[in-house]
């Protein structure tokens, strides 16, 4: 078995010595010393390399001999120099042991080549070496001569490269000297490979130090980028920290006790314009809000420190809540009462979970709509029971909203119940559309929800089945009807069986409330109309100036929560 058969061009210790040992005995130096043609000389080597189990090529053998060789006259050189020649031939004693038996001639040729021509070459260059070997010479012959060979050609004098600079080597150069029958055909020869290795060398020699240059200069640009990047995380961090204190400024604004709270949000409480007079948020709730609320009345002015809160507060309250009549300003402070507040002693669901039925194939948006407006206002969960078609169009719009595909299954009604004993308020109507079907379930919904005492909000399409049938709503106290006006002009008709007299609004509303057993409606307009016939409330506060679609099951989801908000407050807290 070969010792070395992946061992490539690296030669161990132990290889180089059995070469050494086989290349230093006296009848190859012989065959070497008389012959120009020496292949024969290292294939016999090689074969018994081979045979102690090293397998090298005649090549390989022959470029290892000239790697030493050129080791050792660097080394014998170095010593004369500085004495340091052990360390660059670690075979010198044993090659100096050979050597010194070789003709002065040849150790003087080599010499030159090795000292004049500034190689340093190892073990690990000799692929590189053996590389400019198979350009040179392809025969397998030494082209390193091994013993000077007469030619026809007279000599001349070949340029040599030292220290960059061409020179012409003189009679007494050692070269000239010891090689008087020189040949034009082996000089040019040696000195083109000398050449050839000289440059190749000193080209790696370049690239290696430009490669070195490089990569200390990728490492110093790379220190640079990530010393920017520290520079501009820490100016990010500072940033975050300072929006952070701005937040947490904003807050506190919002969180601190009123000083002086009032009772009635009065005219004054519009934004206070003189600074010297302090403005007052008043009391909302238990003043602690619900998130959206608090989040709606941050975003209702400019982001500011607590002082500028305040006054957006107090504009909130005021757009929202104090709507022109002094009957409307009294509702404030009762509804005030009816939001809860938030607190950690109460779990998921206990602030509002609210049903839509409504939702098919042509509307998606007005359940949407409702459901998560009953979100935003502070509602817990919102369940939108729709028809299987419409539930991957809702679902896809929020992941907030729970969605059931049952409106249109043959057991809808069934699968609706399961779900109502956890419902605080139902609103019926948005998107539900007007097939038979819808409006058959929609209406045995509403009914077994009137058994449990659910507040029910009628808007949209399920105004138009109260219309059809208004039994299905009329009396009860926990119902709120939301019609705009061609909804309530449809209904007042369905119930007077005349036509609707439009001069008057707040008459209208009235009768149609107590025609329908005084239950509330909310007649949306440009002056909202709020009537369970005995009580009118009024609001003419600006809303948006489009007309858009939507804008209504926005109020009917909102209405949700405020309603189950209200029905769940104690008597005293909505005077009734
Ligand atoms: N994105 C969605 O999915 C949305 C879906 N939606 C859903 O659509 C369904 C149908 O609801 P709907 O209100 O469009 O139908 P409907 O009762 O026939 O009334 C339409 C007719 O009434 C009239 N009209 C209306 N208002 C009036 C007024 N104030 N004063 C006077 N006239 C007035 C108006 O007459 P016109 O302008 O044509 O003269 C119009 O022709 C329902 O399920 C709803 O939830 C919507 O919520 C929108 C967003
Ligand atoms: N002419 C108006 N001027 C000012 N506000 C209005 C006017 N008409 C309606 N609004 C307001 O718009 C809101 C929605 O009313 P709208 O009449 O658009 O309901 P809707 O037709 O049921 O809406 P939707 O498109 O959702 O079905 C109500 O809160 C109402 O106060």
């Amino acid at each position: 078995m070969l010792v070395n058969a992946t061992r490539g061009f690296l030669w161990s210790d132990m290889e180089t010595r059995a070469l050494l040992n086989i290349w230093g005995e006296h009848d190859v130096q012989t065959a070497l010393d008389g012959n120009f043609r020496n292949s024969h000389v290292y294939r016999d080597v090689a074969n018994r390399l081979c045979e102690l189990g090293f397998d090298r090529t005649p090549d390989q053998c022959r470029i290892r001999v000239k790697s030493l060789k050129r080791q050792y006259f660097q080394a014998k050189e170095g010593s004369r120099k500085n004495g340091q020649y052990h360390k660059m031939c670690k075979f010198y004693d044993e090659m100096e042991r050979i050597l010194s038996n070789r003709s002065l001639v040849e150790s003087q040729d080599i010499d030159s080549v090795a000292v004049g021509g500034d190689e340093t070459m190892d073990e690990d260059a000799e692929s590189t070496e053996l590389l400019q070997e198979a350009h040179m010479d392809g025969s397998g012959e030494c082209s390193f001569m091994e013993h000077p060979v007469k030619t026809e050609y007279p000599s001349c004098p070949i340029p040599v490269t030292v220290g960059g600079m061409s020179s012409f080597p003189t009679k007494q150069s050692s070269l000239t000297k010891t090689n008087p029958p020189a040949t034009s055909s082996s000089r040019p020869r040696r000195s083109k490979k000398r050449f050839a290795n000289m440059s190749l060398e000193k080209l790696m020699e370049k690239f290696l130090e430009q490669s070195m240059e490089a990569e200390d200069n990728f490492y110093r640009l790379e220190e640079q980028r990530l010393q920017a990047e520290d520079k501009r995380r820490e100016e990010e961090h500072s940033r975050e920290l300072q929006m952070l204190q701005m937040l947490g400024q904003i807050f506190a604004g919002i969180r601190a006790p009123s000083p002086a709270p009032q009772a009635t949000p009065q005219p004054s409480c519009i934004p206070q314009t003189n600074p010297a007079v302090p403005p007052t948020r008043p009391p909302f709730g238990n003043g602690n809000h619900p998130p959206a609320l608090t989040e709606f009345a941050s975003h209702s002015q400019p982001a500011g420190p607590g002082l500028l809160m305040e006054e957006g507060d107090a504009q909130f309250i005021e757009r929202s809540f104090s709507l022109g009549t002094a009957a409307m300003d009294n509702v404030i402070p009762l509804l005030r009462n009816t939001i809860p507040p938030l607190t950690s002693k109460k779990h998921k669901g206990q602030d509002g979970r609210i049903g839509i039925i409504g939702g098919c194939q042509e509307y998606t948006g007005a359940p949407f709509f409702a459901a998560i407006s009953a979100l935003k206002v502070g509602a817990d969960l919102s369940h939108v029971f729709c028809t299987k078609d419409a539930a991957p169009v809702i679902k896809s719009y929020s992941p907030e909203l729970i969605v059931h595909p049952v409106l249109d299954s043959p057991n809808a009604v069934e699968e609706i119940e399961k779900w109502l004993p956890r419902l605080h308020s139902l609103v019926v109507g948005p998107g539900l559309g007007r097939e038979d079907m819808l409006l058959k379930n929609a209406k045995e919904i509403i009914e077994r929800s009137k058994l449990r005492g659910i507040p029910i909000i009628i808007d949209a399409d399920g105004l138009w089945l109260v219309a059809k049938e208004p039994s299905v709503i009329q009396g009860y106290q926990r119902g709120i009807l939301t019609p705009n006006f061609m909804e309530f002009t449809r209904l007042y008709e369905a119930m007077h069986h005349e036509p609707l007299d439009s001069t008057d609004h707040k008459r209208s509303a009235q009768q149609l409330a107590i025609a329908m057993g005084h239950l509330t409606l909310v007649l949306k307009g440009e002056e909202d109309i709020i009537t369970d016939g005995k009580n009118m409330l009024t609001c003419s506060q600006e809303g948006s100036g489009r007309r858009c679609g939507g804008q209504g099951d926005l109020l009917s989801g909102s209405l949700g929560v405020f309603a189950h908000w209200a029905f769940s407050s104690p008597p005293d807290a909505t005077k009734g």
